[in-house]
């Protein structure tokens, strides 16, 4: 099947860069957008202010407010934050046709559910079938077309090769895989272990306790992965460890600039104060708790960095906490 025109639901930074790489794709790209602020920005400017100023877009991509407007569309890529998928996919489902892909590019873990979003596209969208494209991808140095590799996963091996074509573009290489489960954990996870890094960082703990806190989470992000049904290797890969390394080694990252915040004494509410944009790692640490609890995974780092961001700790008692916690073998 060949893909002609995408549909993207979600006018964020990452949308709006998914909307650009599609268009250098040759796609006819359709981005929607909730505010009207962006959608006036784009059609008169040519450029997403809100969230994605100095970047202007491809001729390829048009915008709408309108949901209804993507029904003719082939392809749909799904970019609101995670905790607003399930409504955003609710709201579509009227317009979806069965048999038209949903690529879902969120990270993120359903709060109350615990469920990751390839479920909840199952249970609004049963006739999509599923992909997750997801990997160290900054949306600004992505959109300005700096090159940039990413997982993509799909279960149907045959789509999955023509979703890798159709979504690449020069400087934007995705990498095929089959396993969405671990695509879409390490996602999720390294946005809390960012926080994690961020608060290291800013409380200046050192660059040997950012390497430590990068590894001991990986090994967290693992052992969930598993648990939940995916595979060490995915979870090795662009989509896990490629992308804790990108999101802990940089303030342009929302979710280590809050971490760092926090580390140098913000509290939660100063920290998040007038943000328009998301730190997905404060929206899913309650859920991760929840779910490293009821599947029995240990997860230290993970539980510390949500029972910070829920006022029942603070930074030092957090680091204090990991540093006493029994020494054992590394490979668990
Ligand atoms: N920004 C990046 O570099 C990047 C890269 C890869 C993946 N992602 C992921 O993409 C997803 C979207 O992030 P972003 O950076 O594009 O967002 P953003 O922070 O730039 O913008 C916030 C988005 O939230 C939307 N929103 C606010 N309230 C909403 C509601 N009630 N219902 C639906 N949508 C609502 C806004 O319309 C806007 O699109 C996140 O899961 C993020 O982790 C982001
Ligand atoms: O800014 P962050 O922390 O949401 O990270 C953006 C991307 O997920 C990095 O791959």
């Amino acid at each position: 099947m060949e893909f002609k025109r995408a549909g993207v639901i979600g006018g964020g930074a990452w949308g709006t860069a998914l909307a650009q790489v599609a268009g250098w794709a040759g796609l006819d790209v359709l981005l929607q957008a909730r505010e009207p602020d962006v959608v006036e920005s784009i059609r008169e400017r040519r450029v997403n202010e809100a969230f994605l100023p100095g970047v202007t877009l491809d001729d390829h991509v048009s915008v709408t407010t309108e949901l209804s407007d993507l029904a003719d569309c082939d392809v749909i890529l799904a970019v609101p934050p995670a905790q607003h998928m399930r409504s955003t996919l609710t709201a579509f489902a009227p317009f979806h046709r069965a048999g038209v892909p949903v690529v879902l590019c969120s990270k993120g873990i359903e709060r109350g559910s615990l469920k990751l979003m390839t479920e909840v596209l199952a249970e609004t969208l049963p006739a999509a079938p599923a992909a997750v494209l997801s990997g160290p991808s900054f949306a600004g140095e992505v959109a300005r077309g700096l090159p940039s590799a990413v997982t993509l996963a799909c279960a149907d091996e045959a789509l999955g090769e023509e979703l890798m074509w159709t979504l690449s573009a020069p400087g934007f290489r995705p990498y095929l895989a089959t396993d969405l489960i671990g695509a879409e954990v390490g996602g999720a996870i390294k946005n809390v272990l960012a926080i994690a890094c961020g608060m290291s960082e800013g409380k200046g703990l050192g660059r040997s306790a950012h390497a430590a806190l990068i590894t001991r989470g990986f090994a967290e992000m693992t052992r969930l992965g598993v648990a939940l049904g995916g595979q060490a290797e995915t979870v090795a890969g662009l989509c896990g460890l490629g992308d804790l390394v990108l999101t802990c080694s940089s303030p342009q990252s929302r979710n280590m600039s809050l971490g760092l915040a926090l580390g140098q004494g913000q509290t939660v509410a100063e920290a998040l104060a007038g943000k328009r944009s998301v730190a997905e790692g404060y929206e899913s640490a309650p859920a991760v708790r929840e779910l490293a609890l009821k599947t029995g995974v240990d997860m230290p780092i993970s539980l510390a960095v949500a029972a910070l961001l829920c006022g029942e700790t603070t930074v030092d008692a957090v680091i204090d906490n990991l540093l006493s916690r029994p020494l054992k073998v590394e490979r668990d």
